[in-house]
C-alpha cells in the first residue's frame, strides 16, 4: 500500500516538472491475496556491523518485516542472533553480485566489506561487490517500485584536498591505488543510483558515512578504534600508524542508524554526509583510549599502508537541515559503551 501511495506522490511530482517519465510500478504480487500491509525491508549486509544495529532498530516497529541477505563475509548470524525465528525476520545467506528475488519497500543496500584489511583482502571482489551488487539492488528496486539506500562513505572524497568536507566537494582519489577498489567501486555504485534514478524513476537516497564504530564490531576487524580498544583491553601496546597527526571523526552507531532510518524516511536522495564533525588525530584517539580503557598500554608508532587519507571532517549542514538530525553521542560517551561490549566477547571483565 504505502509503495502504490509512494508511486502516484511520485507521478504527481514528475507530471508538474511536465515530464512524462514514470517511476516503476509496484510488483503485481501487491495485489495477491497473500498482501501484508506492513513495510517489508531488505537490508543487504544486515549482519554486519552497521547493519544488525539497523535490524534491531527497524524491528523495533511492528509494522516492519525485515529481510536480511548477507554473505557472512564480515558479519555473522550472531549479531542477529536474538530475531532469528522471529515471525517478522527472515536471514537470506546471498551474495549481492547475484540477482535476488524478493517483493519489499524499502532496501538498505549495505553490503560491502567496511574495513580496508577485508577490502583490499579481494579488491575484485570487492568492485564487484559495489557495482554488480548494487546493479541487482537497483533491478530489484526498480522491478519491485522499491525506494533504495545506499552507504556510501566518505572514502569518495579521497585524501580531501578541501577541509572539512561538505557534499560538493568531488574529492580526491586515486584511481589506480590499493583503496580504489573501495572509494572508486562507491563512486560507481553512487553513479549508478543517480542514473537509475534519472532513467528509471527510482526513488534513492544516498548516505555519505564517517567513520563509524560501536559494540559489535569484530575484535579483529582492523579499524582503528576496534584495534586500540581489543589492545587496551589485551594490555597490549596501542599501534599509531604514521605519522599519527592523520584525523577522522568518530560517530557512534546509534547516531549513524537514527541518520540513516530518517534518510530513508525523508524526501531528500542526497548524497548526504551523516557523521559526527568531533575530529580527533590518531595520537589523540590512542591517548583518549590510553586514559578511559587502560592507562598501564604504551602507544607505539608503526608503518602506515598507502593512500592513507591524511584528514576526514564531516560538514553535517544538510543533515541538519535537511533531516533534523544530528549526532548526540561523543567519543568519550561512546568508547566506554564499546569497552563493555568487548570486554564480554574478550572474557576479560573491569578490574
Ligand atoms: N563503519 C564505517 O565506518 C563505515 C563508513 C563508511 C561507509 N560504511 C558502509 O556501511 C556499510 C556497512 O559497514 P559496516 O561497518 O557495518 O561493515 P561490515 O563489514 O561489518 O558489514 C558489511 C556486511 O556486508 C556483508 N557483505 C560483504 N560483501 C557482501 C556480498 N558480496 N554479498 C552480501 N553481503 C556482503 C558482510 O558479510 C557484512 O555482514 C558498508 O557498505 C560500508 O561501506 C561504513
Ligand atoms: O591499528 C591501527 C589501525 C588504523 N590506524 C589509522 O587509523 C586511521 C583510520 O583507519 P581505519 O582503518 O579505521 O579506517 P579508514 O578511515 O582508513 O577507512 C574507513 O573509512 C570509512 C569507511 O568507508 C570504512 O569504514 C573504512 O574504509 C588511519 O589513518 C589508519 O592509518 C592506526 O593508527 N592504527
Amino acid at each position: 500500500m504505502i509503495s502504490i501511495l509512494r508511486r502516484f506522490e511520485y507521478m504527481s511530482i514528475d507530471a508538474s516538472n511536465g515530464d512524462q517519465k514514470r517511476g516503476p510500478s509496484p510488483s503485481p504480487l501487491r495485489n495477491s491475496k497473500f498482501y501484508q500491509a506492513n513495510m517489508r525491508i531488505l537490508v543487504t549486509g544486515g549482519a554486519g556491523f552497521i547493519g544488525s544495529h539497523l535490524v534491531d532498530k527497524l524491528m523495533e516497529n511492528e509494522k516492519n518485516e525485515v529481510i536480511v541477505a548477507d554473505n557472512y563475509f564480515t558479519g555473522s548470524k550472531e549479531n542477529l542472533k536474538k530475531w532469528i525465528g522471529h515471525p517478522r525476520f527472515e536471514l537470506i545467506r546471498h551474495d549481492v553480485t547475484e540477482t535476488l528475488l524478493v517483493e519489499v519497500d524499502q532496501i538498505y543496500h549495505l553490503a560491502c566489506p567496511a574495513s580496508p584489511i577485508f577490502y583490499k583482502h579481494n579488491p575484485v571482489k570487492t568492485i564487484k561487490t559495489n557495482v554488480i551488487g548494487t546493479l541487482n539492488m537497483l533491478g530489484l528496486a526498480k522491478r519491485v517500485g522499491a525506494r533504495i539506500l545506499l552507504t556510501s562513505t566518505s572514502e569518495v572524497y579521497g585524501d580531501p584536498l578541501v577541509h572539512p568536507q561538505d557534499e560538493s566537494y568531488w574529492g580526491n582519489v586515486n584511481p589506480i591505488g590499493v583503496r580504489s577498489c573501495y572509494d572508486e567501486g562507491k563512486r560507481v555504485a553512487e553513479t549508478l543510483m543517480f542514473d537509475y534514478h534519472r532513467q528509471h524513476g527510482i526513488e534513492i537516497r544516498i548516505a555519505r558515512i564517517f567513520n563509524t564504530y560501536g559494540p559489535r564490531m569484530n575484535i579483529d576487524d582492523g579499524r582503528v578504534v576496534s584495534n586500540f580498544i581489543a589492545q587496551a583491553i589485551r594490555g597490549e601496546s596501542l599501534t599509531v600508524q604514521a605519522p599519527g597527526t592523520q584525523t577522522r571523526s568518530f560517530c557512534y552507531v546509534s547516531d549513524m542508524v537514527d541518520g540513516l532510518i530518517r534518510l530513508m524516511e525523508g524526501e531528500n536522495t542526497g548524497p548526504i554526509n551523516i557523521g559526527n564533525p568531533g575530529e580527533f588525530t590518531m595520537l589523540e584517539l590512542a591517548e583518549n583510549v590510553k586514559e578511559l580503557i587502560n592507562p598501564d598500554v604504551d602507544i607505539i608508532m608503526v608503518e602506515n599502508t598507502p593512500d592513507d587519507p591524511r584528514q576526514r571532517k564531516p560538514v553535517i549542514t544538510k543533515a541538519k537541515e535537511l533531516l533534523g538530525w544530528e549526532p548526540k553521542i561523543t567519543l568519550r560517551d561512546g568508547l566506554p559503551r564499546m569497552e563493555e561490549d568487548f570486554r564480554q566477547r574478550l572474557g576479560v571483565p573491569k578490574k
